[in-house]
C-alpha cells in the first residue's frame, strides 16, 4: 500500500530549537537585529529612489542602547517600519523573509539593494538572550503604529502602538543567563566585530571629543560630547577602484589591522557576474614564513562581518593574504563541508586565484625591478600557491624568479636557458645547483664558480617541495643542492678525470679513512676529482635530504624521518695530501693525517661538534707546533 503525505512540523517543537540552537554563538543576536535595522533603512532608500515613498531619507541610522536597570537592550532604526499586516506576515511567520520578498519584488527595477536578510529567521535569535521581546513599529506609509509582544512561548500579542516616528524599535528583556550582554564593553565588542562596516550609521551611546578652536593667537581645546558612531559605512571595498588612491588603500589597511606591518600591495576585487564579489586583498610581507599570517582575511556578506576563517571559501594558500572579501553569494549559514561543493564558492575561489596571479603579472610587466624588490617577501606565497593549485602555477610560471649567488634575479625559464650550455650533464639533463645558505656552502659555491657554473639561492621553507615540483614541470631539468656531492658528480660530464692512484693504492687508502669514521653514519668512496678540489668532500645525498625535509614540513617524521643521518665521504685520490697520507710509513701517522682532513671536511659542513671539535683543535695546535 502506498501512502504519501506531508510531514507536519509543530511550531511548539521548533521554537525552542530556533531559540537555543539556531546559531551556536549567542552574541549573533545583535548582528541579526542591527542587520534588520540596516535592511529597513536600505529598503526605504530603495523606495525613495523609485519615488515610492515621500519619507525623508537623509539621516537614516540604527541605534543600540542598553538600560542596565531595566535589563533591556533596544535596537531602533528610522527605516521602513512595518504595518500590522506586515508584522503578522514577517514576524509571526517564522522563516518567511520580508527581505527576500522585497529583493524579489524590486530586483528588476533597481540595481543591487544591498539587503542582508535572506532566511527569515534572524529576528528570532533575539530569544537566545531575551525572555521577552517587544516591537514598536510605525510604517513609512503612515499606517497606525503597532506594538508586538512575545514572551518566548509560541503565543504573541499584537496591538495598536503609540510610536510616533517612522521606524522600528525592538526591545529585548534580557534573561538571567545573558546578563553579560548588558555590559557596554560586551556590546561594543560585538558591534566592533560584526558591524564595523555596515552601510548605515550605527550609534551606540556618546563619546567625548576634543575640539581645537582658535582663541586669538592661541589654540583652545574644548571637550564636546558627540554621538558614538561605531562603523565606517563606506569602506574602501565598496568604492570604485578609480575613486581610490594608494593612500586610501593603506589607510583602510590600518583600519583593519592597526598593528600590522604595512602591506606590499593590494588587489581590489569587483565582480558582479556570474557572482557578486567585492573586496580588497593585501599582500603582507611574509619573509620566509608560512605560518604566522593565516586567518587574516575577513569575510563579509553585504558589509556584515561573518567570519575570519575563510577555509573552504578561498584556496588554502590565499589564506596567507590579508583583507576583506564580501559576497552575498557565499552560503555562510551552512556547514563548511557544504561550502566546498557549492558551485558559487568554487567560482569565487577560482576567480580570486586568477586575480591574484594577474596582479603579480601586472607588477612584473610594469616594473621588473619593483617585482624583484618584492620577491623575497612574496616568494613563499607564490611557492605555496603553485604547489597547491596547478592553475596558479600555469599563470605565474613565467614570472617565477630565481636569484643567483651574485644577487641577480631571473625568471626560472630564462635561467635554465642561460645555463643549458654549461650545466647539462651527460644524460642531457640541465642541473640547477642551489644553496639554502651561501655562507655555509662557500667552498662548494667557489668550486662551482671555478667551473663556470651558476648557483641559485633557494632558502624558503618550501624549497624541497618546490624543487621536486619543478622537476616534474620542467622538462629535462633536475635540481641538486650544492653540497649533495662533489661538483664533478653533481654535473657529470662524459669525460672522466683520470685517477693518479692505482687500484691497489685505492684499496689501501679506503680502510685508513674508514678507520677514522663511524660506519653507521658515513660511507667512504675513493674518487678522482680535480687536483685543486678539496681532499675530502662530505655530502648528504640529495634524495635522502629532500625526503627528510619534506616529511619534517609535513609534520610527522614518516619513513625517511626515522632513518639516521647518512653522509657520503669522497676521498679525492688526485689531491697531493692523499698521496702523502699513502706515503707515510707509520699507520698512526696515516690515521692522524686522514683524521685531520676528514675533520676539515666535517668542519666545512658544520658537522664537527662537541668533543670531536675539541680534539680537532688540540690536534691542529700540535701539528702547527711541529
Ligand atoms: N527593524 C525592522 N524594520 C522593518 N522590518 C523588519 C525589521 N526587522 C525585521 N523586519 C521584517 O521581518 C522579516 C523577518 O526578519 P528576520 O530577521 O527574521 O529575517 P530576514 O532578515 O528576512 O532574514 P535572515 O534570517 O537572513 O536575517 C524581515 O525580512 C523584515 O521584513
Amino acid at each position: 500500500m502506498q501512502q504519501t503525505g506531508n510531514i507536519s512540523v509543530q511550531t511548539e517543537n521548533i521554537f525552542p530549537i530556533i531559540k537555543k540552537a539556531l546559531y551556536s554563538d549567542h552574541e549573533i543576536f545583535l548582528r541579526e537585529l542591527v542587520s534588520n535595522g540596516v535592511d529597513a533603512c536600505q529598503k526605504l532608500k530603495t523606495l525613495a529612489g523609485l519615488g515610492e515613498t515621500t519619507s525623508e531619507i537623509d539621516k537614516l541610522r540604527v541605534e543600540v542602547a542598553v538600560d542596565k536597570k531595566k535589563k533591556t537592550i533596544t535596537i531602533s532604526d528610522n527605516g521602513i517600519g512595518m504595518t500590522a499586516e506586515e508584522v503578522d506576515k514577517y514576524i509571526n511567520q517564522i522563516a518567511f523573509s520580508g527581505a527576500e520578498e522585497f529583493v524579489n519584488k524590486y530586483k528588476d527595477k533597481t540595481e543591487k539593494t544591498g539587503i542582508i536578510g535572506h532566511f527569515g529567521l534572524g529576528f528570532y535569535s533575539a530569544f537566545m538572550v531575551a525572555e521577552k521581546v517587544e516591537i514598536h513599529t510605525k510604517s513609512h506609509t503612515g499606517a497606525d503604529a503597532v506594538k508586538w509582544t512575545c514572551d518566548g512561548s509560541t503565543s504573541y500579542s499584537i496591538d495598536k502602538g503609540d510610536k510616533k516616528e517612522r521606524g522600528t524599535e525592538i526591545t529585548l528583556f534580557v534573561d538571567k543567563d545573558s546578563e553579560e550582554f548588558l555590559e557596554d564593553h560586551r556590546i561594543s565588542g560585538i558591534l566592533e566585530k560584526y558591524c564595523k562596516f555596515l552601510p548605515v550609521e550605527i550609534k551606540f551611546g556618546t563619546k567625548e571629543e576634543t575640539k581645537k578652536e582658535k582663541d586669538g593667537d592661541k589654540e583652545k581645546e574644548t571637550k564636546v560630547t558627540v554621538d558614538n558612531i561605531i562603523n565606517n559605512p563606506n569602506p574602501a571595498w565598496v568604492k570604485a577602484p578609480a575613486d581610490l588612491k594608494e593612500e586610501d588603500y593603506k589607510s583602510f589597511f590600518r583600519e583593519l589591522y592597526p598593528f600590522a606591518e604595512e602591506p606590499l600591495f593590494h588587489i581590489h576585487l569587483n565582480v558582479d557576474y556570474p557572482f557578486n564579489l567585492t573586496g580588497v586583498l593585501y599582500f603582507p610581507k611574509l619573509k620566509n614564513s608560512v605560518e604566522v599570517q593565516k586567518n587574516k582575511i575577513q569575510l563579509y556578506c553585504n558589509q556584515v562581518f561573518v567570519t575570519d576563517s575563510v577555509e573552504g571559501v578561498v584556496p588554502e594558500f590565499l589564506t596567507l593574504l590579508q583583507g576583506v572579501l564580501d559576497s552575498p553569494d557565499i552560503p555562510l549559514n551552512v556547514s563548511r563541508s557544504y561550502l566546498q561543493s557549492d558551485s558559487n564558492v568554487k567560482k569565487i575561489s577560482n576567480h580570486i586565484t586568477k586575480k591574484v596571479a594577474d596582479k603579480l603579472n601586472e607588477i612584473y610587466k610594469n616594473s621588473k625591478e619593483d617585482f624583484e624588490s618584492k620577491w623575497e617577501d612574496i616568494k613563499v606565497f607564490i611557492e605555496y600557491g603553485m604547489l597547491s593549485e596547478d592553475k596558479f602555477y600555469d599563470r605565474i610560471k613565467k614570472i617565477f624568479l630565481v636569484k643567483d649567488t651574485e644577487g641577480k634575479h631571473s625568471p626560472i625559464q630564462d635561467f635554465i636557458e642561460e645555463i643549458k650550455a654549461t650545466q647539462t650533464n651527460k644524460n642531457k639533463k640541465t642541473v640547477v645547483l642551489y644553496t639554502h645558505e651561501p655562507n655555509e656552502h662557500h667552498i662548494q659555491i667557489e668550486a662551482a664558480k671555478n667551473k663556470g657554473y651558476k648557483v641559485v639561492v633557494m632558502d624558503s621553507p618550501l624549497t624541497s617541495h618546490v624543487v621536486s615540483f619543478m622537476e616534474q614541470k620542467l622538462e629535462n631539468v633536475t635540481f641538486s643542492r650544492i653540497d649533495a656531492d662533489s661538483i664533478d658528480k653533481l654535473i657529470e660530464k662524459d669525460e672522466e678525470i683520470p685517477s693518479k692512484l692505482s687500484k691497489e693504492e685505492e684499496e689501501k687508502l679506503k680502510p685508513i679513512f674508514e678507520g677514522v669514521l663511524s660506519k653507521d653514519k658515513f660511507t667512504v668512496e675513493i674518487g678522482s676529482l680535480e687536483e685543486q678540489d678539496q681532499p675530502v668532500i662530505i655530502s648528504q645525498p640529495e634524495f635522502m635530504r629532500r625526503m627528510k625535509e619534506q616529511q619534517m614540513m609535513g609534520g610527522g617524521a614518516g619513513f625517511y624521518g626515522t632513518l639516521p643521518e647518512m653522509y657520503s665521504v669522497k676521498v679525492n685520490g688526485n689531491h697531493p695530501i692523499i698521496s702523502s697520507i699513502l706515503a707515510k710509513e707509520k699507520e698512526e701517522e696515516q690515521k692522524d693525517l686522514a683524521k685531520q682532513v676528514v675533520d676539515l671536511a666535517l668542519l666545512s659542513q658544520n658537522l664537527l661538534k662537541g668533543e670531536d671539535l675539541s680534539k680537532f683543535i688540540k690536534r691542529s695546535v700540535e701539528l702547527i707546533k711541529n
